[in-house]
C-alpha cells in the first residue's frame, strides 16, 4: 500500500503538489489522472524517494521507499525519460540490474517474455523505438517481482495493441494482489484500466473514488429535443420543473426526465417533435470539465450554448 499525508512539493513560489492525502490499496488498479503539469510525476517521484517532499510524507508498505532494504523487490517503477545505456542490449541491461539487486538471473528471461521483447533481447537498446523502450522499462519494473508497481504514463508511445497489453497486464498484476498505481492524462484509457481513480489538478486531489462512481457522477446525460416549435416546447418542459437549455435554433437539451416521458408530455400537448435522443457526454468531457480550472496551458475554446428563449 502507498500512503501520502499532507504531501507537498514546492519549486520556488510554485506548489507542484499541494498537501495531498491519498492511499493506493493493493488488489486493484488505481489510476492517477490529471492534465499536463498537474503534479503526477512529482508525486510519483516522491513515492520513489527521487524527490524530497517540502512537507508531509509518503510511505510504501509503511516506510519510506529510500529506507527499503531491497527497493527493486519492493516497488517496481517505470518513470518517464528512463536513462538506459544505449550500447547495452536489453538482456544485458536486465542482467546487470538483476545481479546488482540480488535478483535471480532466471527472472530476466521471464520478464523479457512477459513484455514481448524476447525476440529483440540481444539488440542494443539505443536502437529501440519508443514503444520498445516502454516495454523494457516495464520489464525493469517487474524484474524484482515487486508487490507494488508504479507506472508513469506507461502507454506513451505504444500502439493500440501495446496499449491493450498494458491494460491487461495492469489488471493481472492487481488481480494477483499487487498494488498498481498508474498515471495517465487519458481519461478514456484509465476508465478501461483502473478500478479506482485519483484525479489531480494543480497539485490538489479533485476526485478520489471508484471508476464506476466517477462515471455515474460525472458523465452527465441529457435528452436532445428538436422541434419546429422550440420555444413552446421549452416553456412546457420548464413548467414541469425540468432543466432546459437551448442550443441551436431548434435544439433543446433537457435533463430531469427520460426521453420516453418527454415524448409523451410533448405529444399530449399537441406540439411537434422532430428528434428525441438520449446523449451521454463522454468521460473525456467529464474529465475536462472537472479539471478545466487546473489546466496550465490550454487553447481557447468557444461555446455556443445558451439558455432557453
Ligand atoms: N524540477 C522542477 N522545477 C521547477 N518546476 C517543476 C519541476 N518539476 C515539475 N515542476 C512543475 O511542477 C508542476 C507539476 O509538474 P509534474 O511534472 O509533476 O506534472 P505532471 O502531472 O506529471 O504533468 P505531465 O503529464 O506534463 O508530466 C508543473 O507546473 C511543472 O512545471
Amino acid at each position: 500500500m502507498i500512503a501520502a499525508r499532507g504531501l507537498t512539493k514546492t519549486y520556488g513560489p510554485k506548489k507542484a503538489v499541494d498537501g495531498i492525502d491519498f492511499t493506493v490499496e493493493p488488489g486493484r488498479v488505481t489510476g492517477f489522472l490529471g492534465p499536463n503539469g498537474a503534479g503526477k510525476s512529482t508525486t510519483m517521484r516522491m513515492v520513489l524517494g527521487l524527490d524530497r517532499p517540502t512537507a508531509g510524507s509518503v510511505t510504501v508498505n509503511g516506510h519510506r521507499y529510500q529506507d527499503s532494504a531491497a527497493p527493486l523487490r519492493e516497488v517496481g517503477a517505470l518513470l518517464e525519460a528512463r536513462a538506459l545505456h544505449p550500447g547495452r542490449s536489453a538482456r544485458d541491461h536486465l542482467r546487470w540490474l538483476a545481479v546488482s539487486n540480488g535478483i535471480p538471473a532466471r527472472r530476466v528471461d521471464h520478464v523479457l517474455d512477459l513484455v514481448g521483447l524476447e525476440g529483440v533481447a540481444g539488440q542494443r537498446v539505443g536502437k529501440f523505438s519508443l514503444g520498445m523502450g516502454q516495454r523494457l522499462g516495464i520489464a525493469v519494473a517487474l524484474l524484482g517481482d515487486p508487490p507494488v508497481v508504479v507506472l508513469d504514463e506507461p502507454v506513451n508511445g505504444l500502439d493500440p495493441e501495446g496499449i491493450r497489453w498494458v491494460r491487461n497486464l495492469a489488471r493481472e498484476l492487481a488481480a494477483g494482489g499487487r498494488t498498481v498505481f498508474i498515471s495517465s492524462h487519458l481519461m478514456s484509457e484509465m476508465a478501461l484500466t483502473a478500478d479506482h481513480l485519483l484525479v489531480i489538478g494543480r497539485g490538489r486531489i479533485l476526485a478520489d473514488c471508484s471508476t464506476s462512481d466517477f462515471i455515474a457522477e460525472h458523465a452527465a446525460s441529457y435528452v436532445r429535443v428538436r422541434s419546429p416549435q422550440p420555444g413552446d416546447v421549452a416553456d412546457l418542459l420548464l413548467r414541469q420543473g425540468l432543466d432546459v437549455t437551448r442550443h441551436e435554433d431548434d435544439e433543446l437539451r433537457v435533463q430531469g426526465l427520460d426521453a420516453a416521458a418527454i415524448g409523451e408530455l410533448v405529444g399530449k400537448s399537441g406540439l411537434f417533435l422532430h428528434e428525441l435522443t438520449l446523449v451521454r457526454s463522454s468521460l473525456e468531457d467529464a474529465f475536462m470539465t472537472l479539471t478545466a480550472d487546473s489546466v496550465e496551458y490550454s487553447a481557447t475554446t468557444t461555446t455556443t450554448a445558451g439558455t432557453a428563449r
